[in-house]
């Protein structure tokens, strides 16, 4: 394992800190040092003023989703729904056009496949397996350097990280050194990889990046940083509020506008821990209500909550009627309202605002979560639809 000086001398030449820029070196105004939540975190040295960019960092590795829920599209473009989809015949990877097969990251990605030993007739080989594998195959691409680099980020080591390499076995014989590295690879993506953000209005396949020195962050529910990125997928990190020098940095890995309940199993399931950060520990989350549910007495009007949020069993209270509910039943209710999100699929965007306006309202409070996405995915779907268009298309 590398010293914290060792790793920040490593981030420093990956941002290109170690550059002059103007004549003058460069300086940033955090450091890593160890964090009172886990591990290592990134500290300002100095105070920070919202908007400032803290820095621009670049992915070791990045390529498609894992997640069996991603759509598959091309593994060089990443396009949906091409009517020109094939296979590449040496390595079976999904490709929209001889543009994308003669591309540099296919003919890397295809030198690596097609050299593994074939269990089964190539055309057998099921491409979706191996796009949700391809970003830990990409690490064997990477130069000693970059392999350290990546072994220096924390990683889970539960078994199911690195189920999308061992899914390869059925088709390839993978050297086992090879194997390994791509499942280290799996355990350092889970623990830290981002979401690119696809462009607005670009039907996109999802993608990951392995970003190393975000990847350092640890998680608050109320961020004082955001991120985003270009298409060259550098990542810019801004702080979002004045950061004091000696505090911690953190950028929010659950979507913001999820209320606790949601965040808190998400944190627990990937990134194995249980967040009690201010938000956390509130039952009103600063008065947001996002994870209220109505009463269950039907002549009450208020608003469910749980007693302890930092307790995943609490049994839950009505601020009205004080009226408790025990924690069972509020997980009966939260999983049939998953459900029934996860199916929603309306052609017309008349359809999703009376699914919103005459269901939805009637039975859970205006402030839950799921209204406020519903409501998200409304605005979005009018600026996109017929007669409703705010571009002037
Ligand atoms: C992306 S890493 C963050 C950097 C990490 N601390 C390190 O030393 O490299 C994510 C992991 O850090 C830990 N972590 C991040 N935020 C945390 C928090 N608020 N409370 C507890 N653990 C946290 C968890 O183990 C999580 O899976």
């Amino acid at each position: 394992m590398l010293s914290l000086e060792q790793l920040s001398q490593m981030v420093k030449e990956h941002l290109g800190l170690c550059d002059y820029i103007d004549g003058t070196q460069y300086t940033c105004k955090w450091a890593i040092n160890e964090s009172p939540l886990s591990g290592r975190g990134l500290i300002a040295t100095e105070d920070i003023m919202p908007g400032e960019v803290l820095f621009v960092d670049r992915p070791l590795i990045y390529g498609p989703r894992a997640s069996s829920t991603v759509e598959q599209g091309c593994t060089v473009c990443a396009k949906l729904n091409s009517d020109t989809f094939y296979q590449c015949s040496k390595c079976s990877l999904l490709l929209c056009s001889e543009q994308c097969q003669n591309n540099d990251v296919h003919v890397n990605d295809c030198t690596i496949i097609s050299r593994w030993n074939l269990k089964k007739p190539i055309e057998d080989a099921d491409s979706s397996v191996l796009s949700r594998a391809l970003t830990p195959i990409r690490a064997l691409m990477l130069n000693n350097d970059q392999k350290l680099f990546m072994s220096c980020m924390q990683a889970h080591s539960l078994p199911q990280h690195g189920q999308e390499v061992r899914n390869l076995k059925q088709y390839y014989e993978i050297p086992e050194e090879e194997e390994q590295l791509m499942i280290a690879a799996c355990c350092a993506l889970d623990t830290n990889a981002f979401q690119i953000a696809t462009p607005y209005g670009k039907k996109e396949m999802s993608m990951r990046g392995l970003y190393p020195v975000s990847g350092l962050m640890n998680h608050n529910c109320v961020p004082n940083t955001r991120y985003y990125f270009n298409s060259d997928l550098q990542m810019t990190v801004k702080a979002v509020k004045p950061i004091q020098a000696g505090a911690e940095i953190f950028s929010c890995y659950t979507g913001i506008l999820w209320g606790t309940p949601a965040r808190r199993v998400y944190l627990y399931k990937t990134k194995h821990f249980l967040c009690k950060c201010d938000r956390c520990s509130d039952p009103t989350e600063r008065g947001t209500l996002l994870g209220a549910l109505k009463c269950f007495s039907s002549e009450c009007h208020g608003y469910l909550l749980p007693i302890d949020p930092l307790r995943t069993s609490s049994a839950w209270r009505c601020l009205q009627c004080e009226m408790r509910v025990p924690n069972e039943n509020i997980c009966a209710i939260q999983g049939a309202l998953g459900s029934l999100m996860g199916t929603l699929n309306f052609e017309k965007v008349e359809d999703l605002e009376s699914f919103l306006v005459d269901r939805i309202i009637k039975y859970i409070p205006k402030t839950n979560q799921i209204v406020i996405d519903l409501q998200c995915r409304l605005i979005t779907a009018f600026g996109e639809a017929e007669g409703y268009r705010w571009h002037g298309e």
